[in-house]
């Protein structure tokens, strides 16, 4: 594997404040990565330091076996912070320009355009008059504007549109698919459902869980099997309790709710213990239940 970011037993702490304490991940090339986790996690800041704009109290991070702060480092580094400050007294166009003669190998203007998504007018404004959804298009189009082998992305998406939205996310996929390593900081879990490779949960400070959104949603998401039944609830719980494929079985809102971890042994399992069972449904789990319950427990063994 070709390690991109290393980041060993890494901590920060603001005066009293523990934002980071204790996190170890490696991050693959190529990699699309996202890092959720609840208001004040520590995943701005675990980003921050990536980018050399902290350096940890205690561990170490390093990007391209480097110091995030070499001068190499940040001219194949891209980010899009949660602020994006646009400079003033600038058009659109001019600071996408501008930005672009930072970099050796910048992207096609073209290109960075389209990832801004302005139309000529637009191009033409200063850029501290445009909507707060255009000026992040446009921090997007400033962070991709050097080419970037790596890509810190802080909540990309809050502002935009549908629209937008849909526009980022597919040239993000381009990104991707030309091997660019990209690490997203996101509260939507469909998002890291749909884009991730890798899910990094953040719970105060620490790694809550590690792994492909499938990885994650298998070790902690409860599968259940539900149907309706003339049945009263003792006897269907009576006639399931023969068969270990079903665990608990609740009535809810005239539904039986039989949580089983392999679905297709528990529907045969229905049917073997031949209780009358209509509108069988099944329901696989769901990524924001994983969530919340790997956030729970963590705070359980804490
Ligand atoms: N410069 C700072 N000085 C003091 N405390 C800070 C500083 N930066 C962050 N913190 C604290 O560190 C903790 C982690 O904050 P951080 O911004 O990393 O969380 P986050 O996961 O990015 O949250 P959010 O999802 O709200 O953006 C919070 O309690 C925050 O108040």
């Amino acid at each position: 594997m070709d390690t991109v970011i290393e980041a060993q037993d890494v901590f920060k702490s603001f005066r009293d404040k523990q934002a980071v304490n204790g996190v170890s991940f490696s991050i693959a090339k190529g990699s699309v990565t996202a890092m959720l986790g609840p208001n004040g996690a520590g995943k701005t800041t675990m980003l921050s330091m990536m980018l050399g704009l902290l350096e940890p109290t205690q561990g170490s991070v390093t990007v391209f076996g480097r110091s995030p702060r070499d001068q190499a480092v940040r001219e194949r580094t891209g980010a899009m912070l949660q602020e994006v400050s646009v400079m003033e007294r600038l058009k659109a166009r001019e600071i996408l320009s501008l930005v672009r003669s930072y970099y050796p190998h910048p992207l096609d203007y073209g290109q960075l355009v389209q990832a801004a998504a302005l139309g000529a007018s637009d191009l033409n404004r200063y850029a501290d008059k445009l909507s707060v959804g255009q000026k992040r298009s446009l921090g997007f189009a400033l962070a991709i504007a050097g080419n970037p082998d790596l890509l810190f992305l802080d909540e990309p998406t809050v502002g935009l549109d549908i629209g937008a939205r849909q526009r980022f996310w597919d040239t993000v996929r381009d990104l991707a698919a030309r091997g660019k390593t990209i690490l997203f900081a996101t509260h939507y879990l469909q998002e890291a459902e749909d884009m991730a490779d890798r899910i990094l949960l953040f719970d105060r400070g620490t790694l809550a869980a590690d792994g492909t959104p499938d990885e994650i949603k298998a070790g902690i998401v409860k599968r259940s099997v539900s149907f309706r039944s003339l049945l009263d609830a003792a006897s269907v719980r009576l006639r399931l309790s023969a068969y270990p494929a079903i665990g608990e079985c609740l009535l809810s809102e005239g539904r039986f709710h039989a949580a089983a971890h392999n679905t297709d042994e528990a529907l045969a399992a229905i049917f073997a213990s031949g209780i009358p069972a209509q509108d069988i449904r099944i329901d696989q789990g769901r990524l924001d239940d994983a969530f919340r319950e790997l956030i729970m427990d963590h705070k359980e063994a804490m």
